[in-house]
Formats: C-alpha cells, sequence, structure tokens
C-alpha cells in the first residue's frame, strides 16, 4: 500500500514530501486552478518535490487530443507521470494506445465494470472516488468492494480517491482498495490521535530517558 497527497499546492506538497511517508502526488484540473501558479508552472514544481509518482488528469475529450495532451504532459513532468484518464468510451480508446508507453490510470470509475475495462485496457491503476460515489450512488465503499473483487489477480491496483476523514481511509482500506489519495488535512489528522499525545505527556511526566 502506497499513500499520496491529493493536492496541487506546492507548499502542501513540500511539506508533505519531508513527511517521508507520501509516495507521490495526485492532482486534477479542480485541484490545478487553486495553485498560485499555471497548471505547467505547478507541474514543473511538484515533479521537482515529489521523488514518486505525480499523476496528472487529461482534460481533452476528443482521442487525438488526448494523446496530444498526453504526449505534452509526459514531456513536461517526465518519467514521474502516471496519466488520469477519464472513464468514458473515448478514455478507454486512448488508454489502450497509450498505456504501453505510460503508467495510466483510470479516473471517475462508478460502476466496477469500467473497473474491468480499465485491466484490459492497460491501467496501472483504477481510481473509485469514495466520498463522492457515497453521496451520487449511496454506498462508496461498495464500489470500492466490487472493483478490488473483479481486478484481482490482474496487473491493475485500486487506487482510492475522495475520502473526507482517517474514519473513511481506514473503512477503504478495509473494502479492498491497495493504495489512498488523501487531502493535506487528512493526511495530518491520520498522525493524531488526543490519546497518543496524553500517553507520551503522561510517561515523560512521570520517567525520564537519556536526553530529558
Ligand atoms: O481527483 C479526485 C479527487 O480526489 C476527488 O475528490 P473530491 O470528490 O473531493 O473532489
Amino acid at each position: 500500500m502506497v499513500l499520496y497527497l491529493d493536492s496541487a499546492i506546492v507548499t502542501e506538497a513540500r511539506v508533505a514530501s519531508k513527511f517521508g511517508w507520501i509516495s507521490g502526488v495526485t492532482t486534477n484540473p479542480t485541484l490545478l486552478v487553486k495553485s498560485d501558479l499555471s497548471p505547467e508552472a505547478t507541474l514543473k514544481e511538484l515533479s521537482e518535490i515529489v521523488s514518486g509518482e505525480l499523476y496528472y488528469q487529461l482534460t481533452a475529450t476528443n482521442f487525438d487530443d488526448m494523446m496530444a495532451e498526453a504526449k505534452a504532459a509526459s514531456k513536461l513532468i517526465g518519467h514521474q507521470i502516471v496519466l488520469k484518464i477519464p472513464a468514458t468510451a473515448t478514455g478507454f480508446q486512448a488508454l489502450s494506445h497509450l498505456s504501453g508507453e505510460i503508467n495510466c490510470s483510470v479516473t471517475g470509475i462508478y460502476h466496477p465494470a469500467q473497473a474491468v475495462v480499465a485491466v484490459e485496457a492497460g491501467a496501472k491503476y483504477a481510481l473509485a472516488y469514495v466520498n463522492r460515489a457515497t453521496r451520487l450512488l449511496g454506498d462508496g465503499l461498495k464500489l470500492v468492494r466490487e472493483m478490488a473483487e473483479v481486478v484481482q489477480g490482474s496487473g491493475t491496483e485500486i487506487l482510492a480517491a475522495s475520502i473526507k476523514s482517517p474514519d473513511e481511509a481506514v473503512a477503504t482500506l478495509l473494502a479492498g482498495a491497495n493504495h489512498l489519495t488523501l487531502p493535506f488535512s487528512v493526511l495530518q489528522a491520520m498522525t493524531t490521535q488526543e490519546l497518543s499525545e496524553q500517553t507520551f505527556k503522561e510517561f515523560n511526566e512521570k520517567g525520564r530517558g537519556i536526553m530529558y
């Protein structure tokens, strides 16, 4: 399992990369627009900050433009790129042409059948939007469970996104997701528990180590 930061804010990526346990950054058009820099400058900066994978979501909607955008993004980001390709008929066609040369994921999956096509077209990752699917379909965890079952044994792994809390992150992994991408606030929240803070305060008040 790996954890990614789901953000295009350069300062967040800088802090998260220093955590030491974040394997890359996922972006999408609405995250990129929140950056102070242009999408190109943001992606360039992120590629320098992050040592692992950097996800870029295609915005083109026809096949030829998707291919051109994929090549431009690949040139800009380099070997760290993972393309996020929309789960549409044209997207799957683009995926089958691109997956031999660039690491690709399929994004915006709302039905396990789309995950089956993602496998056949060569996706490295299939993305489930957990919270969004719960809001739109009633049960995002069921979607994750079914996707995990249909891709089992293939070369495609489930990357879960749209996760709003540590509880939802854990439930998503228990439902069968292989990897998670999380907003900065959720990553931070996952490190902090009031009881842990209290426990170590108590130890340190009652005893001492070699330094203090
Ligand atoms: O790129 C996908 C995002 O993680 C979706 O998250 P959201 O549903 O909060 O926009």
